[in-house]
């Protein structure tokens, strides 16, 4: 059977898939019709990027690519953003919205990837194990009890207790650990975990400090060596948040002095582009370190679910408009709208835009079958269904693409 007609051929429509997403993704969008997918197995130098992203409609990213306003200044075809991913810092999305592009993302599939990885870096860290086994590799032997500690009973420190932080928190309790955490914003706490005062407090009180806040101004560099020496002597702090969230030299005075017994370091401030490429760190031959290369959110159960949760909602994006869930943008969740034309409608959140897209169906006497609308401060996204024929959809289109204030039309049947 010929594929049903669309408002734009499905196969012309290029999602470009970069840094090793899952092929779950691929096959999500073959499955929807959407068989131009190209992929790469790294992130791009940003001149490949940029000529890349010149004719793609879709861009799936991980954590490496950064999306910046100037290269998405280059993707003038770009509909959406999926981040396969949590993190979304990697993208301008300020830039992205006012460009009328939604950015997606799978805030909760590797959660408990990161959170089962940083229960084990703290037992490990607990034990002495790194330096331990460092010692092994060499041919050395060193059986001993000193300074090695049981989980149960000892203090663990979240600092952000968002989803990550949580899981932690009841794995760990689980472990018989006294949860303590510290957040910008008022948390429920689960199980028996408790909110300390402030980050001092935290500090103060903890055996392993953990980080799970998102890359933000104000967290840049929020772990430096104020925060550093205010932990107890001999504590341990694991870093699986982001790079840029700890002053990495600082952490390498603090553990050569011997005040942080040891560290989990996941991310990086600089980290290599590929496989290829070395990681430079002033933690390298350290040994009480554990030095993992960003892999708390790469398991393949979290891989293969964030590759279909994202690809699908790319793919609602595409073919119903539904933006729910979007990181960036007003959020509208829609019916489906078999039997009708849908226009889509994003534009600058400016007084007198919706008087005059209703004011353009009015004039030609369309009945709305419905209308949907939200509103951000900087954007506004106006779905509207109508009973017209194709050519009736294409002209009201091209007239709502020059009402003042337009991002950006699409037309969906
Ligand atoms: N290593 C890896 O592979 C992975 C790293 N991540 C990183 O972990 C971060 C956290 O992920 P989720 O827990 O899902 O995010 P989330 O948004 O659920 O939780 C973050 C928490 O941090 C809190 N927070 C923000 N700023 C803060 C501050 N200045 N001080 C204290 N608390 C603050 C927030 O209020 C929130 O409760 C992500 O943003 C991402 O950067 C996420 C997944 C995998
Ligand atoms: O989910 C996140 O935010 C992560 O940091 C994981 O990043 P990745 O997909 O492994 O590049």
């Amino acid at each position: 059977m010929p594929p049903k007609k669309t408002s734009y051929p499905k196969q012309d429509i290029k999602v470009l898939l970069l840094e090793g997403i899952s092929p779950n993704a691929v096959e999500t969008f073959r499955a929807a019709g959407y068989s131009n997918v190209v992929t790469h197995a790294k992130s791009l130098p940003e001149d490949e990027l940029r000529k890349a992203i010149a004719d793609a409609h879709f861009v799936g990213i991980r954590s490496r690519t950064q999306l910046s306003a100037e290269v998405l200044a280059d993707a003038k075809r770009l509909m959406a953003i999926g981040c396969f991913c949590i993190g979304t810092n990697q993208v301008d999305l300020d830039a992205a919205e006012l460009a009328g592009v939604p950015v997606f993302n799978a805030p909760y599939s590797n959660t408990r990837s990161v959170a089962e990885l940083v229960l084990a870096e703290a037992i490990m860290l607990l034990r002495g194990i790194p330096q331990k086994s460092a010692q092994c590799h060499r041919g050395g032997w060193s059986k001993s009890a000193a300074g090695s500690h049981e989980a149960r009973g000892k203090t663990l420190g979240i600092v952000g207790y968002g989803h990550i932080g949580t899981q932690v928190g009841v794995l760990a309790e689980g472990l018989g650990m006294q949860v303590v955490f510290h957040d910008i914003e008022t948390k429920l706490s689960l199980g028996n975990a408790r909110a300390t005062r402030d980050l001092d407090e935290l500090l103060a009180t903890s055996d392993v400090v953990t980080l799970h806040v998102p890359e933000t101004a104000a967290t840049r560099l929020m772990f430096g060596a104020p925060q550093m020496a205010k932990m107890k002597p001999g504590a341990h702090l694991i870093n699986a948040s982001r790079g840029t969230v700890v002053d990495i030299d600082a952490l390498a005075a603090a553990l050569h002095s011997g005040h942080i017994g040891g560290a989990a370091v996941d991310v990086f401030p600089e980290e290599p582009k590929g496989n290829d490429d070395p990681l430079v760190s002033p933690l390298l031959g350290i040994d009480n370190v554990i030095l993992t290369p960003h892999v708390g959110g790469s398991t393949l159960e979290a891989q293969d679910n964030i590759g279909i949760e994202v690809a699908a909602k790319l793919v609602r994006y595409s073919d119903n408009g539904s933006t729910l869930s979007a990181v960036n943008f007003p959020e509208v969740t829609l019916p489906e709208h078999a039997g009708s034309h849908r226009l889509l409608h994003i534009h600058r959140n400016v007084p007198g835009v919706l008087s005059r897209v209703n004011e353009i169906f009015g004039q030609r006497g369309i009945n709305i079958d419905g209308q949907f609308l939200r509103t951000d401060a900087n954007v506004g996204y106006v779905v509207i269904d109508v009973s017209a024929d194709d050519a009736q959809a294409t002209e009201l289109r091209a007239a709502l693409a020059a009402i003042p204030g337009t991002l950006r039309t699409r037309v969906l049947y």
